[in-house]
């Protein structure tokens, strides 16, 4: 299935489709070299079935973790494009999750003052959220994405083959991405949680939730007003994942802090049932002076406020200016 991604001068195609990744050929037309960036825990048979179709293909691989989402491992990446010959008319392709994602995109950015990007994305996370709509990212002194750029992919191919061999938290932690998109904009998503097991549904949740995003983006590509929708759970929640990498994934964190803003309290005990079913945390013991550090570096922050998104019910959500004490009083 083909879905087209309209954003104003930067129209590209997502495939969904199992098996996409074994015959690139019919969507891929490279003319250049590709710089095929990955990490450790991406296994080697996903590598080779791509880099093997790719004619003229280097393979760089990062550690694996939000460790790699870092300058230092950024510089090393352009330092090999700049001394692999890597030209404007090449390109970077990603394979891997939201933090291969997020760095490879970024060095694509500015590598040149930009190169073709294309993303294969291979965890759920990043198939049904990271890989479209352009954010690219690093983090700073422990501070999440602070430093990146909108810079959107030409093709995303998401194929769910490759999540076979994820493991179990991972699922689940990037399904807590689809929970995010059902809560903010589409309660038919949003139940298929409740009835159905989500790895019979994957498909389906991956749909929908890109539909929902592709929906926000195409609007409002650099998040001047609907795109903080997409931001909802991850006011605290990066502050929480921020102050605790070593042991919280992003979609955990994100779980944990949309919980602090669904203003609806059977609606909040049905998505913990859900959380209590998927396996994500609810609850965690966390320093609040630290994470509000965090939170106040939150990119939709004033000087003394940031939009938070609320949920009132499923599907329906909104925008709202929230002051530093009322956000620390809900901590
Ligand atoms: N740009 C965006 O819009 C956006 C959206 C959401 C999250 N993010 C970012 O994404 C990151 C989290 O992404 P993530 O949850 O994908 O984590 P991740 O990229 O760290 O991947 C999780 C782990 O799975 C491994 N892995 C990847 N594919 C695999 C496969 N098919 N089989 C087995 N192992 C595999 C990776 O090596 C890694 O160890 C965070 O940095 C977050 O900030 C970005
Ligand atoms: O695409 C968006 O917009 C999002 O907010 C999606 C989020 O799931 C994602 O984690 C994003 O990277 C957060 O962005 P940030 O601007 O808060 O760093
Ligand atoms: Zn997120």
């Amino acid at each position: 299935m083909k879905i087209p991604v309209m954003i104003p001068n930067h129209e590209y195609d997502i495939i969904l489709e199992r098996g996409a990744l074994a015959h690139l050929a019919d969507y891929v037309k490279i003319q250049g070299k590709v710089l095929l960036i990955t990490d450790t825990g991406v296994p080697q048979a996903h590598i080779e079935l791509v880099s093997a179709q790719l004619a003229d293909c280097d393979c760089y691989i990062v550690e694996q973790g939000e460790g790699s989402k870092s300058f230092t491992v950024l510089q090393k990446i352009l330092s090999y494009m700049l001394a692999h010959d890597f030209q404007r008319s090449d390109c970077v392709i990603a394979l891997g999750g939201g933090v291969v994602g997020d760095l490879a995109g970024f060095a694509a950015s500015i590598y040149m003052r930009g190169i073709r990007f294309i993303n294969f994305p291979t965890t759920t996370l990043a198939q049904i959220d990271s890989s479209i709509g352009g954010k690219t990212a690093i983090n700073l002194d422990g501070v999440k994405n602070v430093i990146g750029a909108f810079y959107q992919p030409s093709l995303v191919i998401i194929d769910p083959e490759v999540l076979k061999t994820l493991d179990h938290r991972q699922i689940v932690s990037g399904l807590a991405e689809a929970l995010k998109a059902g809560l903010i904009a589409d309660a038919k998503l949003f139940a298929l949680f409740s009835r159905a097991d989500p790895m019979e549904e994957i498909e389906t949740i991956i749909y929908r939730s890109l539909l929902v995003k592709k929906h926000i983006v195409e609007q409002d590509e650099k998040e001047t007003g609907l795109r903080k929708l997409l931001n909802f759970g991850h006011t605290i929640g990066h502050g929480i994942e921020a102050c605790y990498l070593d042991s919280l994934y992003h979609g955990e964190a994100v779980a944990l802090g949309m919980l602090y803003f669904i203003e609806n309290e059977s609606l909040k005990e049905q998505v913990i049932k859900i959380y209590e079913k998927l396996g994500l945390p609810s609850t965690c013991d966390y320093e609040k002076e630290a994470v509000f550090t965090h939170i106040a570096h939150d990119k939709k922050a004033s000087k003394h406020t940031i939009d938070v998104v609320v949920v009132s019910d499923a599907g329906k959500s909104h925008i709202e200016k929230m002051s530093f004490d009322e956000i620390k009083a809900r901590l």
